[in-house]
């Protein structure tokens, strides 16, 4: 599990990271999500001890990730896959990596088959493209057998195959009870690997939820009625959230079956019932509206 609590990074006048508090449970994969500059990475790097909070306190099992004597065990991480001595090859990188970390060299070759870098493993890095170096990555992450796993934008610069490869593994390390924590600003990819969705924007917590929440807690119910003025009375008096625009309705975090139930039971003849749903892209982009740092000229 990793508890993220009131945590602030300022780094001279940006605040990076602000007053943040969520938690990362075991067994799913909770995507963190937000544009570019939300403070994802800076995020990251204080639960894995890269950088210090201003305020704040990111866990990992209960334990800041100094206090591991060995984290390698404890939580792997995919930061920057670029981060490696061009010179060597994969297996001796990963070799290096177990050495110091008291990790037996048999490891090294589970990890490579299970992040199927395969023979690539015996050719020195610099050769390799940006998915073999993915992969690279990842199997250094699994090197210690960790329950919790970190990984900064992994489908980044991937083909199809790659991304499907890395969704592929993301829900087995989740079902083997394992805590993933996956970034992306690819609101669609998130869409596919995450159970649950931390939305961040401009370092505050935007929504803490489950993917199909915040899919369908933003969606609404269309309703087009020569009644509508009578029904959306009806729809007020049980509770329903309405909006009303001449003969047409907008009732707000609900679906088709209830109002359809509500219309049958009061007798209102109905021309139009619909659901209206979100795509993540378009709630996260009303979410984060304010929150967007970059917004190219135009949207
Ligand atoms: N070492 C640093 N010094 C100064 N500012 C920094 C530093 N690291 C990050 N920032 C700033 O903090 C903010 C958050 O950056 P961060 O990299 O954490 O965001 P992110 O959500 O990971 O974005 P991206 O998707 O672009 O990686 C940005 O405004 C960034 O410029």
């Amino acid at each position: 599990m990793i508890e993220v609590r009131g945590l602030t990074r300022r780094y001279g006048d940006v605040l990076a990271v602000d007053d943040l508090t969520f938690t990362v449970e075991p067994g799913a994969v909770t995507g963190f999500l937000g544009p570019n500059g939300a403070g994802k990475s800076t995020t990251m790097r204080i639960v894995l001890g890269l950088d210090r909070a201003t305020s704040g306190t990111a866990l990992v099992g209960g334990r800041a990730y100094a206090s591991f004597p060995a984290p390698l065990h404890e939580v792997g991480a995919l930061l920057d896959p670029g981060a490696v001595h061009p010179g060597r090859t994969g297996r001796d990188h990963l070799r290096i990596a177990a050495r110091t970390n008291a990790i037996p060299t048999r490891r090294v070759d589970e990890v490579i088959e299970r992040a199927g870098l395969g023979q690539a493993a015996r050719r020195r890095i610099k050769g390799y493209s940006l998915g073999m170096r993915q992969r690279l990555g990842i199997a250094a992450a699994l090197l210690g057998d960790p329950k919790v796993l970190l990984f900064d934008e992994p489908v980044n610069g991937l083909d199809l195959d790659g991304v499907r490869w890395i969704r592929g593994l993301l829900r087995q390390l989740a079902d083997e009870g394992r805590t993933v924590l996956v970034s992306s600003h690819l609101l669609s990819e998130m869409q596919q690997i995450a159970d649950r969705l931390v939305v961040v924007g401009r370092g505050k917590l935007i929504a803490d939820t489950t993917t199909e929440r915040i899919l369908g807690g933003l969606g609404h119910v269309r309703v087009v009625s020569p009644e509508a003025a009578n029904f959306e009375k009806v729809l007020v008096d049980k509770g329903f959230v309405v909006h009303r625009d001449g003969e047409e309705l907008r009732v707000e975090n609900s679906g088709a079956d209830h109002v359809g139930t509500v219309a049958h039971e009061s007798r209102i003849l109905l021309h139009h019932l619909s659901e209206v749903r979100q795509s993540l892209e378009d709630a996260y982009l009303d979410l984060t509206d304010d929150s967007v740092e970059y917004r190219g000229v135009g949207r």
